[in-house]
């Protein structure tokens, strides 16, 4: 039996993760899960699954969470209780599935207790990137890639010798506006900006996929995990989101992992490695799908891609910053505070007063964290 737990189990990684875990009952063992506010999903997934510790945001909550269940669960609250779900079980593997930064110090804490981690929370790994890799190294912990692009790349590269990879392609699906022009991407609504083509998602990742910051977030992903730089790492719009991405060898071979957009999939790849098992998912039948389209980048379009890579390439606390300023757009932008286009004035204008910091320590990424979610909730509206 695997022993797991989640951060962020009553999302829709953590939910999809209690599904994988569900299907095959008898190879896990769930010894924590954390969730924010929806305590009435994780009550319920405290009684199927029986873990020994649990956590939800407030104390408040947590007080309530503790009438409901059973008398061998422990029950915490706010970032102390993340810390006892990540670090304080004797899971083997700790799903990171917490959206956003708030990611970072629970997945240090649970790296430096041993854990291996399938990483969901791409965040964590932008903001703080070389302390995340470096501790990971030391403690001899795996990062498992659960995000569908990275996923594609570990399976591509299984095997193969990181000295011939060429480069690497991550496919974007262009998000919920990707057949409008940037003209009319100034009165979009948030209802529609949430309406993703392929994947059902939380509302952070569905916003990021719109404006491209997602796939900007997961070049320095990808930048971290498989050790690349940034000339190495290119991005490709594909409208159906079928090829997960592809690597380029010297060879000019070109491995691509495919399959229907289902995030059972790379979630399982992450639970049961080097393993595979039996999904209760969709086969793919490429005759089926008949014609699959990719079509060249436009940096115009989407700068909030072009200030990833520049971002990505600053390094230091720049990815720090890029990070934290969407964050607090984003949440602006949902609140119906700020339109669509500001999110990525607010970006630029956060990078453009940060003088990024090198070689940072986890005070420093938390304070720059702090200082750019700061700086972005005071820009004007319009
Ligand atoms: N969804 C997807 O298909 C994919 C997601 N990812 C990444 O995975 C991560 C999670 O995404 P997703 O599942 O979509 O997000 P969701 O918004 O669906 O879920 C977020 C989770 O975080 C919890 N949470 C939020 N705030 C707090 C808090 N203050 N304390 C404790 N828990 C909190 C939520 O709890 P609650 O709801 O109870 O408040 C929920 O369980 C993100 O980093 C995303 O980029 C990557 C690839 C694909
Ligand atoms: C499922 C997943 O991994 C998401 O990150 C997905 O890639 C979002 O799609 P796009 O960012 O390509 O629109
Ligand atoms: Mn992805």
């Amino acid at each position: 039996m695997k022993k797991i737990s989640i951060l962020g189990s009553t999302g829709s990684i953590g939910t999809q993760t209690l599904d994988v875990i569900s299907h095959d009952p008898e190879a896990y063992e769930v010894e924590g899960l954390a969730g924010g506010y929806n305590i009435g999903l994780l009550g319920e997934q405290v009684r199927r699954f029986r873990p020994k510790k649990v956590a939800v945001a407030t104390r408040d909550l947590a007080e309530r969470l503790r009438i409901d269940v059973p008398a061998g669960t422990e029950v915490f609250y706010g970032e102390e209780g993340l810390l006892e779900v990540a670090a304080g079980t004797d899971a083997e593997l700790l799903v990171t599935a917490l959206v956003g930064s708030q990611g970072l110090k629970p997945t240090l804490a649970a790296i430096e207790a041993g854990k291996h981690i399938g990483l969901a929370n791409k965040e964590t790994l932008v903001s703080a990137g070389h302390l995340v890799t470096a501790l990971a190294e030391r403690k001899q912990v795996s990062l498992l890639p659960i995000d569908s692009e990275h996923s594609a790349i570990f399976q591509c590269l299984n095997g193969e010798n990181k000295d011939h990879i060429h480069n690497i392609t991550l496919t974007a699906s262009g998000g919920s506006f990707r057949d409008r022009t940037r003209e009319e991407l100034a009165s979009v609504s948030v209802e529609d900006a949430l309406k993703h083509p392929n994947w059902s998602m939380g509302a952070k990742i569905t916003i990021d996929s719109a404006t491209m910051v997602n796939k900007g977030l997961e070049v320095i992903e990808a930048h971290w995990l498989f050790g690349l730089s940034y000339d190495q790492i290119e991005v490709v719009i594909h409208p159906e989101s079928i090829v997960h991405s592809f690597v380029e060898f010297v060879d000019c071979s070109i491995i691509a992992q495919m399959g229907l957009p289902d995030m059972r999939v790379p979630i399982q790849y992450a639970l049961t490695y080097p393993n595979r098992m039996v999904t209760p998912s969709k086969r793919l039948r490429l005759a089926d799908i008949g014609e699959l389209h990719f079509r060249e980048m436009d940096f115009a379009r989407y700068p909030c891609l072009a200030m990833a890579f520049e971002s990505g390439r600053k390094g230091g606390t720049m990815p720090t910053v890029y990070n934290a300023a969407n964050e607090v757009a984003v949440e602006r932008f949902l609140k119906g505070d700020i339109s669509f286009l500001a999110i990525e004035r607010i970006i630029a204008e956060v990078m453009a007063k940060h003088e990024a910091i090198d070689g940072p320590d986890l005070d420093t990424i938390v304070a720059s964290d702090a200082w750019a979610r700061s700086a972005a909730a005071q820009i004007r509206r319009s």
